[in-house]
């Protein structure tokens, strides 16, 4: 039983190709891709020179028209005689389509996918000033997507909430458990956190002077939006799921609120002292398993959805706005806002049963310098936008490419912070939705074509959607037990001199700011909890032990089969990036090796667990 268990957990692992994007399984779904088209605003409607370029022709496609302007200069160029194209999505949302509506038909599936312990990805996408933050976000007295699932997520667990603060994520799918002065200080640093929240709005008050974007104008509509009782949202529905646990379980949730800025990783909640502009720069990582995660991202447990919403707005305040001739709070940088549910067996020793996770991403729009007219700082932000949303692109598209190829192309995953980030989530981690906002309006015409061309490749990737991680609470062998064994083999390791650091991929190290040099690792630490989530999850399979048939012996003949092919495909694959991108190559060899070292650490492990089991 445990032999298949670390197969499964080394296959997973190895599973990982490189860079290949290879997401097709059985168990996978087309990306879910969401339109919604943005009203006029007022200013926009007095606009003679306002016209709507798209209509609605079905709950599911719209057709975009080439305004008379653009249809006498393309008729000229011959080029593109198509004035009129039909676009089909998972789901329209018309002008009219209140937050409510569009929460209902495109993430409300999803909260509850999240707390019957699955993963998912919910991301916005389009040009600036089409309505991703109002969507994503909303008013205060007008909801988006992000409060809705806080608000239904707490509906659906009132009665059962776990609050003590004994348990903690970690890393991706991990947990510790944390001793009395750590929950002290938990506790301590989370009451400073939300503290900040009033002071800022007593700044606020006092002449709105909390906070300023980098050209040094005071953002008002941000101030506005703070000044008001930020620890109230909109939603008063008792909307909730039905959750279909045993009365022993209960739910802590935690969450965490990062930005991608100039390609920078910075935690929203970091709290800067005043006079000290510089932000930490946090970086990927990833676990055994090719999990990846933000290493030293806060994660604040809450215990409201009032509470949730008001370190949202703590992170808010925080995030890179700045007025752009098209938005005067365009958004200069992607934001990730995480929803951690630890499913907990609380009788005597609380134990985890499972770790789900909903990740809101409002990426930054993309934008035309000629529309936009930036200079300075807001152009270097609007060039890491772009290129890291044509890098989605990029990888989108040899996704898709990749489904029906018989040599895997390489996917750029890497080329960006943001795809990097992504690439858990399309290479497996769960349920993926897009929520693509455009404008109607056709002086946007082009841009909003190119948006639904690249919506229409998105929604054809197939995503694998894989199975919730469920820890059998009627598990013989705990997973605390597995751990300490683990453990100590790997100590023993450490102490022979054989260092551990080949078990935590450190993908960065392929990335600029390490080679800058920024912030070095903290291995010893890190490696524990990365053996306790290893063993977490494989705990979960209990029920997979009567297939349990093969002997020690043929498991290690299928993983170092397993070894070898991954070696032969980064092979075939090398020769073939050759030409085009040696650089991306010779990352991919550099991956593979880590991989067969990784592989050999478990080998090692396997042997010394066997005898210690005999
Ligand atoms: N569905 C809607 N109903 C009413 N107003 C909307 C709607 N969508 C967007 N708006 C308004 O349009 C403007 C631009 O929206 P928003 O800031 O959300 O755009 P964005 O796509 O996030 O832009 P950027 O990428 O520059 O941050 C805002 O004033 C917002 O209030």
């Amino acid at each position: 039983m445990l032999t298949t268990k670390l197969t499964e957990m080394m296959e997973s692992c190895l599973a990982g190709k490189p860079d290949t994007g290879s997401c097709v399984s059985s168990q996978s779904e087309n990306l879910q891709v969401y339109l919604r088209i943005r009203p006029f605003t007022a200013a926009e409607s007095d606009n003679s020179e306002s016209q709507d370029c798209v209509s609605i022709e079905g709950p599911d496609t719209v057709v975009l028209k080439a305004p008379r302007s653009c249809q006498s200069n393309r008729q000229s160029e011959k080029s593109l005689p198509q004035t009129a194209q039909r676009f089909t999505f998972t789901q329209v949302f018309g002008p009219e389509a209140s937050q409510r509506t569009v929460f209902e038909g495109s993430v409300r599936g999803l909260v509850q996918n999240v707390l019957e312990g699955g993963n998912c990805l919910v991301f916005t996408y389009g040009v600036t000033n089409a309505g991703k933050t109002f969507t994503f976000l909303g008013p205060d007295h007008d909801s988006g997507l992000l409060p809705r699932s806080l608000s239904i997520i707490f509906n659906s667990i009132e009665g059962r909430l776990y609050s003590r603060a004994d348990l903690k994520p970690q890393r991706c799918r991990d947990f510790s458990r944390l001793t009395p002065d750590q929950q002290a200080a938990e506790s301590s640093s989370k009451k400073n956190l939300l503290r900040l929240l009033k002071e800022v709005r007593q700044k606020t008050y006092s002449g709105c002077t909390g906070y300023e974007d980098v050209m040094g104008s005071t953002v008002s509509v941000l101030c506005s939006s703070l000044s008001s009782d930020s620890s109230v949202n909109s939603v008063s529905e008792s909307d909730s799921f039905c959750l279909d646990v045993n009365s022993n379980v209960r739910f802590s949730v935690w969450v965490s609120f990062c930005e991608i800025y100039n390609e920078n990783i910075h935690d929203l909640l970091e709290q800067v002292t005043s006079g000290h502009h510089k932000r930490t720069v946090l970086r990927l990582s990833q676990d055994v398993k090719g999990n990846s995660f933000i290493k030293d991202l806060r994660w604040v447990q809450v215990n409201s959805s009032e509470e949730a919403y008001r370190v949202m707005k703590i992170g808010k305040k925080n995030q890179s706005f700045s007025s752009t001739r098209l938005n005067q709070l365009s958004s200069r940088s992607h934001s990730i806002f995480s929803i951690k549910i630890l499913r907990v067996d609380d009788v005597g020793v609380p134990r985890v049963l499972g770790i789900s996770e909903l990740a809101l991403c409002d990426l930054a729009g993309s934008e035309r310098c000629s529309r936009t007219h930036n200079t300075g700082e807001r152009l270097k932000e609007a060039g890491n936008i772009n290129s890291s949303l044509l890098t989605l692109g990029k990888c989108i598209s040899a996704m898709r490419l990749n489904q029906h190829a018989k040599i895997q192309h390489h996917v750029p995953f890497r080329e960006s912070k943001l795809t990097h980030f992504l690439q858990f989530f399309f290479c497996g981690a769960g349920r993926v939705s897009m929520v693509v906002n455009i404008n109607q309006n056709a002086l946007c015409f082009d841009e909003t074509l190119n948006v639904l061309k690249f919506s229409a490749l998105a929604q054809k990737v197939v995503v694998l959607n894989s199975r919730p991680v469920v820890l059998d609470d009627t598990s013989q062998s705990s997973a605390m037990d597995l751990s300490v064994i683990i453990d100590d083999a790997d100590r023993r390791r450490n102490v022979s001199g054989r260092g551990r650091k080949s078990s935590l991929v450190a993908w960065e190290t392929t990335l600029e700011d390490v080679l800058e040099g920024e912030d070095e690792e903290d291995e010893g630490e890190e490696e524990e909890s990365v053996m306790e989530g290893t063993v977490l999850e494989a705990g979960g399979e209990e029920d997979e032990e009567e297939e349990d048939e093969m002997t020690m012996e043929e498991d290690e003949k299928v993983t170092i089969h397993h070894v070898k092919s991954v070696t032969e495909e980064v092979k075939v694959f090398v020769s073939v990036c050759e030409q085009s991108d040696r650089e991306a190559a010779l990352r991919l060899v550099l991956e593979a090796q880590i991989r067969e070292e990784v592989s050999a650490e478990f080998m090692e492990l396997f042997n010394k667990m066997e005898k210690d089991y005999r």
